[in-house]
């Protein structure tokens, strides 16, 4: 930590797991820098063990195997600039080891399976998003990950998704009622068979009425418009690429919503889609691309995944600035 913060500004990053939280904090830590932020990862407050959720028959979603008292008491004592003795879950043996200690910084960012269940803990928060990722898409990228890095057969990652579909219906998902962005994955309605799920539809739903949050919009504020903006300034390959902005309504909250679908054949030329977008609170013009191009092996860049976390990330930064009276200077690039 590099100084002690006068407001400690939190941030919760919610989804079930393999959704790319992991991707999202990585641009996150481009917009704040390692040394300000701090990352809580909240399935440290599980409260029961690996061995003592299977006897008890839950699983990991369930809030009773969560310790939410004590997430509460720990988040609200960083925000207050106090330091904590933070449980540790050990994915490895699938025990809780002994704490450690956690000092408050100018950033926290909690992240995880619950951010925005408990309503003390969502209380706290200054910003939040959510990651929603549509099964199909969920069931590849875990299929891509799952077989290739921790040799699980096709067959076990289903079985998975399909035992915790209960849990994550009934205490992950209704999460997204309460966040300020939510970044929506869906399968591309561009053509009818994309069995890898390669191109995405891609939809960040901001919430409209936050105080300090100034949703991004394409040309002109409130109005819907339909873009497609392959052409001379924008090279697009098959099945080409369509955006769109409106305003919307999403679990009875007004929310404008940004969507793309398709994917961007020169990462180069999103200056191009920069430059007509809006409210984006980059620093300067050209700043969005940057932090896109900074990172175009993550997974995502090429599409409006990769966009709509930067601009949320963009959103995170400008709202800790307002709420600090701080400005963050060159830690982007
Ligand atoms: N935008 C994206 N486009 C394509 N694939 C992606 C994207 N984001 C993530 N993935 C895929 O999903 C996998 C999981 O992503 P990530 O590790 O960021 O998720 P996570 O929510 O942190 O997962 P966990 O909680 O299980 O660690 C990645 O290895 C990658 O294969
Ligand atoms: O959803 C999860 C994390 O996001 C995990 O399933 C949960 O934390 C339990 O971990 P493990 O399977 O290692 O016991």
């Amino acid at each position: 930590m590099t100084s002690k913060p006068d407001r400690v500004v939190l941030i919760g990053v919610a989804g079930d797991s393999g959704c790319g939280k992991s991707t999202f904090l990585r641009r996150l830590e481009d917009l704040f820098g390692a040394e300000l932020m701090t990352v809580i990862c909240l399935d440290d407050y599980h409260s029961l063990d690996r061995k003592q959720r299977k006897e008890a028959g839950v699983t990991a979603l369930d809030p009773r195997a969560n310790n939410f008292d004590l997430m509460y008491e720990q988040i609200k004592a960083l925000k207050n600039g106090e330091t904590i003795n933070k449980p540790i879950y050990n994915h490895e043996t699938g025990l809780i080891d002994p704490p450690e200690v956690v000092h408050p910084n100018h950033i926290v960012v909690i992240e995880g399976l619950h951010p925005l269940y408990d309503e003390r803990v969502r209380s706290l928060l200054d910003f939040s998003v959510y990651l929603d990722i549509s099964d199909e898409v969920k069931i590849a990228w875990k299929i891509q990950r799952d077989m290739a890095e921790r040799g699980h057969t096709y067959e076990d990652v289903l079985t998975a998704i399909e035992a915790r579909r209960p849990d994550f219906e009934a205490y992950i998902d209704p999460q997204k009622t309460h966040a300020d962005v939510v970044l929506q994955i869906l399968p591309t309605q561009l053509i009818a068979n994309d069995e890898e799920r390669k191109i995405l539809r891609v939809r960040m739903m901001q919430r409209t009425g936050v105080e300090g949050f100034e949703p991004v919009y394409l040309f002109d504020e409130g109005s819907t418009i339909h873009w497609t903006p392959c052409g001379r300034k924008l090279t697009c390959s098959y099945p080409g690429m369509k955006l769109f902005y409106g305003p919307d309504t999403y679990y009875g909250n007004q929310v404008s919503v940004l969507e793309v679908d398709g994917q961007f054949e020169n990462l180069e030329e999103m200056i191009y889609v920069e430059s007509h977008l809006s409210n984006t609170s980059a620093k300067y013009y050209g700043e969005m691309t940057e932090l896109l191009l900074k990172h175009r092996d993550y997974p995502g860049s090429n599409n409006g995944s990769g966009l709509f976390q930067v601009l949320t990330g963009l959103k995170m930064r400008a709202a800790y600035e307002r709420l600090t009276q701080k400005t963050l200077v060159g830690v982007g690039l």
